[in-house]
C-alpha cells in the first residue's frame, strides 16, 4: 500500500440488523494530509462509517486499513483523535476545564492546547456548567492532547454560534496544514470552502468527488429538485 494512505476501505459492507446493510460495498482512501469530508442525507451512514474507522464496530463485510495497518492489528490509537457528534451526560467530566485538561497531557502540550483554541476564559469553569458549544470546544481539546497524525471530527461546527463556527474552521485549516482531517459534516459551505475530496454516502454507489463537483451530484445525493 502507497505510504501516503492513511486510511484504505476495501468493500466494505455494515448493517446493524441482520440482512439489512446501511452500507453497501464501500471503498475509498484518505491520503496524509487530506481535508476529507463526509456528506449526505440524515441516515446515511456517516457517523456508523467514523465509528467503524474507529474500530467501535465491526464491518459485516470487507476491510479498513489505518496507517497501512488492518485494523484489527492496529495499536497506535494516541495517534487518532475523535471528536463526536454529541457529548452524552453519560461520558461526563467531573472538575474544571483545567483539571480536565491537565488529566489529558502534559503542562506544555495543554499550555498549546489552551491559547490555540483562545479556551483562557473556560479554565476555572465547571465542565457540567459548560454550554454545548463549550463542550464541544473543549471535546476537540481533548482530541488535540495526544498531537494526533488523523483528527475524526463528528459535525465540529454544531451547536456552536458563528464567531466560535468562524474560529473552529480556523483552526481546523491549521491542523490540516500537517495533519489529516477527516470531518462529517452537513455544512456545504465548510466542507466546500476547506475539503480536498468529500465522500458521499446515501446514494445507491457512494462517490468521492473534489469540492468543484460536488454540485453536480447534490440532487443525486440528497434528491434536490433542479
Ligand atoms: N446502534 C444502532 N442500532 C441500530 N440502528 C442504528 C444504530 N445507530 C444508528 N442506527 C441507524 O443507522 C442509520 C444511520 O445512522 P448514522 O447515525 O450513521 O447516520 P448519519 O448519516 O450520521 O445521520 P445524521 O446526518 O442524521 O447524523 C440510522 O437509520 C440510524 O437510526
Amino acid at each position: 500500500m502507497p505510504v501516503e494512505e492513511v486510511i484504505r476501505v476495501e468493500d466494505l459492507s455494515f448493517g446493524y440488523r441482520k440482512g439489512e446493510l446501511l452500507i453497501q460495498n464501500l471503498s475509498f482512501h484518505v491520503r496524509r494530509g487530506e481535508f476529507f469530508g463526509i456528506m449526505g442525507p440524515n441516515g446515511a451512514g456517516k457517523t456508523t462509517l467514523l465509528k467503524i474507522l474507529l474500530g467501535f464496530l465491526k464491518p459485516t463485510h470487507g476491510r479498513v486499513f489505518l496507517m497501512g495497518k488492518p485494523l484489527e492489528k492496529f495499536r497506535e490509537w494516541h495517534r487518532i483523535g475523535y471528536v463526536p457528534q454529541r457529548w452524552t451526560t453519560e461520558r461526563s467530566f467531573t472538575g474544571t476545564v483545567a483539571e480536565i485538561l491537565r488529566a489529558f497531557a502534559p503542562k506544555e502540550r495543554v499550555g498549546w492546547i489552551i491559547s490555540f483554541l483562545h479556551l483562557e476564559h473556560l479554565l476555572n469553569r465547571q465542565f457540567n456548567k459548560l454550554s454545548g458549544g463549550e463542550q464541544q470546544k473543549l471535546m476537540l481539546a481533548i482530541a488535540l492532547t495526544t498531537n494526533p497524525d488523523i483528527l475524526f471530527l463528528d459535525e465540529p461546527l454544531t451547536g456552536l454560534d458563528i464567531h466560535a463556527q468562524e474560529h473552529i474552521e480556523s483552526v481546523l485549516k491549521e491542523i490540516a496544514k500537517s495533519r489529516t482531517v477527516v470531518v462529517v459534516s452537513h455544512d456545504i459551505g465548510f466542507v466546500m470552502r476547506n475539503a480536498t475530496r468529500v465522500l458521499c454516502l446515501g446514494m445507491p454507489s457512494c462517490v468521492v468527488v473534489e469540492p468543484h463537483q460536488f454540485k453536480d451530484i447534490m440532487k443525486d445525493l440528497y434528491g434536490l429538485h433542479p
